[in-house]
């Protein structure tokens, strides 16, 4: 009697210098997001560039996480303007995030994407982004609190509405629900292939799936990995998530 395999999913790295080394790291939260919400396997993929060989890694996995980070895209993969002085950047994971998003969702493995993951699904097809939305004006708070505990900082923020008969309404059933908010950037111009999902009151676009991927993919601004097991609305996106990455596993085994 064979029994079903746990999906493999993938989870990007950022690159940071540790003392005297380079290091590939990622938040426990996302390993947990994959454990937990989606029942998967995780696997981290390191931040190799074009040393990463992207068709044996899609052949291997059953879907793709994107994470988030405290990094942003270099502004020049979107024709943006220079970056202000001290902005973080991370030049290895964007060499191997920007053409991998698009190889996976191609290919059709499951795509998810989360904060620096949404932004870089959105810079990947061509969209572009706001680098400080607090400078821009008409938009709400969308940064965390740095001072306040880690709890606080990734407590509820604020609503999104839910684009009725879309992906996202499909999966979570509602048509608003609340969110946390830890970011700086948000879409500007939005990648002509993607299809807004889910909104803030101010009406920048929190979450998007990709028009005609032959499989799950989906991007969000919020932070759905936190605690997924005790919010209704983020467990429903890692369950979706890894149903599809279950359903593609199984046609491997
Ligand atoms: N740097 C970007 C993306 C924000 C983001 O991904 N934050 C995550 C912080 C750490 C984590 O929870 O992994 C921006 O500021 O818009």
């Amino acid at each position: 009697m064979s029994v079903a395999r746990k999906p493999v999913i993938g989870i990007s790295c950022c690159t940071d210098q540790i003392g005297l080394h380079p290091f590939n790291i990622v938040g426990e939260k996302y390993i947990m997001g994959v454990v937990d919400g989606a029942d998967g396997l995780p696997l981290l993929i390191p931040a190799l560039g074009n040393r990463l060989d992207t068709e044996q890694l899609l052949d291997l996995l059953d879907g793709i996480m994107f994470t988030g980070s405290p990094s942003n895209v270099e502004p020049h993969h979107y024709q943006g303007p220079a970056s202000a002085e001290g902005t973080k950047h991370d030049p290895k994971r964007d060499a191997t995030t920007l053409p991998l998003i698009r190889a996976a969702i191609e290919r059709g493995v499951p795509v998810l994407g989360i904060c620096r993951g949404f932004q870089e699904m959105n810079v990947a097809f061509g969209g572009s982004l706001h680098q400080r939305l607090h400078e821009v004006g008409g938009f709400i708070e969308h940064r965390e609190q740095k001072d306040q505990p880690v709890a606080i900082q990734y407590g509820l923020s604020h609503e999104v509405q839910v684009e009725p008969g879309g992906l996202l309404y499909d999966i979570a059933g509602c048509s608003a629900a609340q969110v946390n908010s830890l970011h700086t950037q948000g879409v500007d111009r939005l990648a002509p292939t993607l299809q807004p999902e889910a909104r803030a009151s101010d009406g920048l676009i929190e979450a998007f799936s990709v028009r005609q991927a032959p499989n799950f993919a989906l991007g969000v601004q919020w932070h759905p990995e936190w605690q997924v097991k005790d919010n209704a609305f983020y467990l429903s996106i890692f369950q979706a998530f890894g149903d599809a990455c279950r359903a593609r596993a199984s046609r491997h085994s």
